[in-house]
């Protein structure tokens, strides 16, 4: 059984649990009070490189990452550094996330959210509306084509900008025949844990330009955002190197000043 699976199948655990606990029509009714998601594909197709940064405490890969007593805090750190979007984990058994870390989250920023989960069910599409999402991510190689398009779907009529990530060449084919406007290459084979950088430049060719294209896994620097930026990202996705570092908000308004270079800013 690879990782992924093994993720997947935690989740689809945890799930029942919860949806014995809060039928879906509560949770729809719950929906009805929550905040209107903010549209976070625009806050992505900003001019230049736009920075996505994500609060991650643990990983399958490395263990546990970092300490992160009040994700509050650090999403405070990342909104005033620049960032675009803010990703939330909210995968408990292996990377010690929750849905408490979104709310909390929610309640600190203003800057656009996203639920980075393992999403199967429409369920957890409710679940991100209600405690304060803007987008979700839906990852290709988890899903079944038919529970991919209902997924986009749902997550669009809902108001969610799905970021559909993809990792092959068959990927970017069905996210994109899914009507993915978001796709998030991740250089993160989420099968073996390796990271090959040069994913993105293999794939974002096969991704038009109408669609916002965000790099995801390995950044460890500016650097890195400008060789994935080279490649035609207009976004990238960091975790591991922005919890790691002592000076979150620092690193965060490094990554946007590199992103928005006028030779970035003034691409077509
Ligand atoms: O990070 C992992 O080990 C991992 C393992 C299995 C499934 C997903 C995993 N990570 C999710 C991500 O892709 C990253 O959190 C995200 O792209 C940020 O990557 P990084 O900057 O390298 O932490």
């Amino acid at each position: 059984m690879s990782v992924l699976d093994e993720i997947v199948g935690g989740v689809r655990a945890d799930l029942a649990d919860r949806q014995a606990a809060t039928p879906l029509e509560r949770l729809k009714k719950l929906a009805e009070s929550a905040p209107r998601p903010q549209d976070a594909a625009a806050a992505l197709r900003r001019p230049g490189v736009q920075v996505v940064a994500e609060v991650k405490r643990s990983s399958p890969s490395k263990g546990e990452l970092a300490t992160i007593t009040d994700p509050a805090a650090l999403a405070r750190d990342y909104a005033d550094g620049g960032a675009a979007l803010i990703s939330v984990l909210t995968e408990q058994r292996r990377f010690n996330g929750s849905l408490a870390d979104l709310d909390a989250v929610r309640a600190a920023v203003p800057t656009p959210l996203l639920r980075k989960d393992f999403i199967v069910s429409s369920y957890q599409l409710w679940e991100a509306r209600v405690h304060g999402a803007d987008a979700v991510l839906l990852i290709v190689a988890a899903l079944e084509q038919e529970a991919l398009v209902s997924l986009v779907e749902r997550a669009h009529s809902l108001g969610l900008t799905p970021l559909v990530e993809v990792h092959t060449e068959d990927e970017v084919e069905r996210a994109l025949d899914a009507g993915a406007t978001v796709v998030g290459v991740n250089a993160r084979d989420l099968k073996t844990l390796q990271v090959d950088r040069d994913t993105f430049a293999r794939l974002a060719p096969l991704i038009p330009s109408d669609r916002v294209r965000v790099a995801e896994s390995g950044v460890r620097g500016p650097h890195d955002l400008l060789a994935y930026a080279g490649h035609g990202a207009d976004a990238v996705l960091v975790g591991e190197s922005l919890v790691r570092g002592r000076h979150p908000r620092d690193a965060v308004a490094d990554l946007v000043t590199a992103g928005a270079h006028p030779a970035l800013r003034d691409r077509g």
